[in-house]
């Protein structure tokens, strides 16, 4: 939206309202005003015709008969938050502008202020499905040399708050994937490469140019010595406070960490590997997460996915974690106690930002005692356990019993939603308040026997009290009994259909006693319960530590459950550049198959061990293999047990990976640009810690380039990466290499033909495969016959001419000899020309025509053990369009 293009009232139709409204919009022209007029929200001009459209709202018009009617779009204040929430997740911003005084008690025009600027960054979804999620605002500021970025990120509902410095684009792009970055904050002054990108990602740029410097800055600064750090968190904060209006302190001092702390996974690996999104529904089920997911509290759910996308470098702090999870293990009574424990906790951290933001209700308290009366159980529970390992974890957790107290003390276990009418705090708790309770309930009583004396002195036994807010206390009789009132002691107040309403002047005088104790009574509560909230606000940081060591504690609880459920072992790191996991396996997928059916595979990798040449069918598990040892490596790093019967790994620094993910026969040229652009970031970035996956590399393009490149590749690792590599492939030809290249070894995954049938053994073998069965697994996928025999008929003759054309010709072996210069060179391009005369190509009837020619190389050149049948499929698809033509 462009507030510039604002449609704005003619000067001399604008009315006072208007006028006001057009004041707030001018300083929140990027975003939906909701003005608010008695019950509804009103959208107003260019707003309203947006929005209706959005938000499928009626469009009307305020003052239809004037010259210039304005566009107007409303909603119900009672509803306001799910439209607040699809704007917002689409992307928009929305001011919500409230009315500051009774519209009764106003003079002239009704007061208005924005009271929340609501941003895709900042808003704090109640939804279930939202509470194991954080959402982080993001602030992004350059260094005075443009040679690297501050990072800072804020998730509101928790208060976490962190800065970081990064020193390349690709570097913030990574982050921001991490953090799953939907706005960002930033001065404006990014380059230009970047912010198209972020524009590109779908990422909400807010410019905030004016910086804070007051004392809440400075104090939530305080651990930070770093200019650019100070910097960054500063902006993102001078935008949070003057956007959200309201007190922040919830918010955690910031605390700087190091993208170098952290097993470093970019974004594209952190997709194909499918850690906390599955690729194909972009949801949880199916992923790494998923599966470790046993957590019982929203809180541990935020912080195992926060493990898995920051997995861990220190060897020590890892053991720690695997020697609470062996404890927890094998004490099954007692974890399960705990869990079960765990069950009543609340979401503290959330809950501490509501207090902190004051938008917390008695109920919300209530939840807060209830979390906090499971401590002392779950105190004692750990303190079974052996207290070498859980002693300094104990000492951790402050079960916080004053505020339990204190809630327990003060509110009533009843407390209703709203915090203004009453019914908050327990009696007993404050003199006054009990004696105000006093004259109402003596009052109530007072009318009660006051409707019984009328009734009596009257005879009119319908005679009823009651209460309305415009008359207050009233007598109702009906109309067939008004002959029985004496008209001097009644007077007459509201005639209904079948009844009328009376007051006398004994009712009025209680009356007001009555009311003003209830009002008195509310306001007290009212005053009661912010000054409990108050005093809990003051602890917010014990609240806040308390969150962290149960969320620990309950991640480590569900990393044991899941450990014992799927057979998982403690991981042994090593200071060796050794893997050797025994009966390995990928844990999501065996979940899915089950147990048994899943077949285990060792990988062993000594220190002399680069490269792992893994050839073998298609769907013979290749893929699944090298899935299997990154996410074993992310496990091991986030201190859970991995699934394996024994594994011996060394601490990775970075894992890259190229896996089939963007396969896309639709536009080959761009997934093979990723395919580079990816094997490009591993070959420049990984060291000899790092792990490289590459599944398949080089055959988004011809052939023999592809070939080409995936050796060259291979031998640019081998000389110079040195990180351990797992490379599959269908070119058959590179298991030649094992024997030039010292440190590649070939394995492959077995599979059998039975009477024309293929077999898949899943099981990982020594040596190269000896056949690529490629057509064995277009007949399982189904394809005609007469297809299928072709394509067997085409193959022999392929293999039959690929044979004469090496004897006759003397052409060079397959593989091009391992080259000095790593670079790579297209087979392709020296390759011979194609004898169009061939008889081997007859099959196509080939003629002088261009076409049929290149139908006749492209034939020729194609390896067919690297097309899957679909792709066969096409090709054939696209020979026939040719040859039509
Ligand atoms: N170890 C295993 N045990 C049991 N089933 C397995 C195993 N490994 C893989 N599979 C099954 O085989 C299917 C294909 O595996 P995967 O995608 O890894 O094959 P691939 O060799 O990489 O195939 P392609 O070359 O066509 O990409 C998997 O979806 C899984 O169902």
């Amino acid at each position: 939206m462009d507030g510039k293009r604002g449609i704005m009232a003619k000067k001399a139709t604008t009315t006072p309202m208007m006028a006001q409204y057009n004041e707030i919009k001018a300083q929140y022209p990027d975003a939906f005003l909701f003005y608010r007029l008695g019950d509804f929200y009103e959208l107003f001009n260019e707003d309203a015709v947006k929005g209706s459209q959005i938000l499928e709202l009626t469009l009307t018009q305020r003052n239809k008969n004037s010259e210039n009617p304005i566009p107007m779009a409303g909603v119900p204040h009672h509803a306001a938050q799910n439209y607040i929430d699809i704007l917002v997740d689409q992307g928009y911003k929305v001011a919500v502008v409230e009315q500051m005084e009774n519209p009764a008690d106003a003079e002239g025009m009704v007061k208005r202020e924005v009271v929340q600027l609501v941003t895709p960054g900042t808003r704090m979804k109640d939804s279930a499905d939202a509470a194991k999620e954080n959402n982080y605002l993001v602030g992004l500021t350059m260094a005075d040399d443009h040679q690297c970025f501050g990072l800072a990120y804020a998730d509101l509902s928790t208060g976490e708050l962190k800065v970081t410095r990064v020193q390349t684009v690709n570097a913030v792009l990574n982050e921001l994937s991490r953090l799953e970055t939907k706005e960002i904050v930033t001065t404006g002054d990014l380059p230009d490469d970047l912010n198209a990108t972020l524009t590109n990602l779908g990422i909400l740029k807010s410019k905030q140019t004016e910086f804070l410097n007051n004392a809440e800055v400075s104090y939530l600064n305080q651990n930070l010595s770093d200019d650019l750090e100070i910097k960054t968190t500063n902006l993102l904060l001078s935008y949070l406070f003057t956007t959200q209006k309201r007190s922040l302190d919830h918010l955690q001092i910031a605390q700087p960490y190091e993208v170098a702390q952290f097993l470093k996974l970019d974004r594209n690996s952190r997709a194909n590997l499918e850690i906390t999104t599955n690729l194909r529904t972009q949801k949880r089920s199916g992923t790494l997460l998923w599966l470790l997911d046993n957590t019982k509290t929203a809180m541990g759910g935020r912080m195992l996915k926060q493990w898995l996308e920051q997995p861990l470098l220190d060897r020590s702090t890892l053991e720690q974690r695997y020697d609470k999870i062996a404890i927890l293990i094998d004490e099954y009574f007692t974890r399960v106690a705990l869990q079960e424990k765990l069950q009543q906790v609340y979401d503290l951290e959330r809950l501490a930002g509501r207090i902190a933001y004051g938008t917390a209700n008695g109920r919300d308290l209530l939840q807060l005692r209830n979390s906090l009366r499971a401590m002392p159980e779950i105190i004692d529970l750990l303190a079974d356990l052996d207290q070498t390992i859980f002693g300094d974890f104990i000492k951790q957790l402050d079960p916080v019993s004053d505020l339990e107290a204190l809630i327990t003390e003060a509110i009533d276990d009843d407390a209703p939603i709203s915090v203004t009418d009453g019914g908050l705090i327990k009696s007993g708790f404050n003199q006054q308040l009990d004696s105000y309770r006093k004259v109402t309930t003596n009052g109530k009583q007072w009318l009660a026997d006051l409707e019984a004396t009328e009734r009596e002195a009257t005879g009119i036994n319908s005679l009823k009290i009651g209460y309305n807010k415009v008359f207050g206390y009233y007598i109702e009789v009906t109309k067939a009994n008004i002959d029985k009132l004496d008209p001097e002691r009644y007077t007459r107040k509201q005639t209904l259909v079948n009844a009328e309403r009376f007051i006398t002047p004994e009712l009025k005088e209680h009356e007001q006693e009555i009311l003003e104790a209830q009002t008195e009574s509310s306001d007290l509560e009212y005053r009661l319960f912010v000054e409990v909230r108050d005093t809990i606000k003051t602890n917010i940081a014990r609240i806040q530590q308390l969150a962290n060591a149960i969320s620990t504690l309950d991640v480590l609880l569900s990393l044991a459950t899941v450990a014992e459920d799927y057979h998982f072992v403690r991981p042994e790191l090593t200071d060796e550049e050794t893997i050797d996991i025994k009966d390995g396996r990928h844990p999501v997928v065996e979940k899915v198959l089950g147990h048994q059916s899943y077949v285990a595979n060792d990988v062993t990798m000594s220190p002399d061990d680069l490269i792992l040449l893994i050839t073998g069918p298609n769907m013979s598990g290749k893929s699944t293999y090298m899935r299997q040892l990154a996410l074993t490596v992310v496990m091991a790093q986030i201190g859970s047990f991995v699934p394996a019967s024994s594994a011996k790994l060394p601490i990775f620094d970075q894992i890259f990976t190229r896996i089939g993910a963007a396969d896309d026969l639709i536009s080959g040229n761009s997934t093979f640009m990723v395919e580079m652009a990816e094997a490009n970031t591993a070959l420049q970035n990984a060291t000899s810690h790092s792990l490289i996956l590459f599944d398949e590399l080089g055959r988004g393009t011809a052939t023999y380039d592809g070939m080409a490149l995936a050796q060259a590749i291979i031998e640019y690792v081998h000389a110079h990466t040195h990180a351990k590599t797992l490379f599959s492939t269908h070119y058959h030809e590179l298991t030649e290499l094992a024997e030039s290249l010292p440190h590649l070894r070939n394995i492959h995954v077995g599979a059998t033909e039975e009477n024309g049938e293929l077999v898949f053994s899943h099981k990982i073998l020594d040596g190269p495969a000896d056949q690529s069965y490629g057509i064995n697994v277009a007949k399982l996928a189904g394809l005609p016959d007469s297809l299928i025999s072709r394509a067997t008929e085409i193959l022999h003759g392929l293999e039959a001419q690929g044979a004469s054309v090496n004897e006759t010709e003397n052409e060079p072996e397959h593989l091009a000899e391992p080259s000095a210069v790593y670079q790579a060179q297209s087979v392709a391009a020296v390759a011979e020309p194609v004898d169009t005369t061939d008889d081997q190509l007859d099959l196509f009837q080939i003629e002088t025509s261009q076409q049929s020619q290149l139908v006749a190389e492209e034939v020729q050149n194609l390896n067919l053990a690297a097309l899957t049948p679909l792709e066969a499929m096409m090709k054939i698809n696209q020979w026939q369009n040719q040859l039509r033509e």
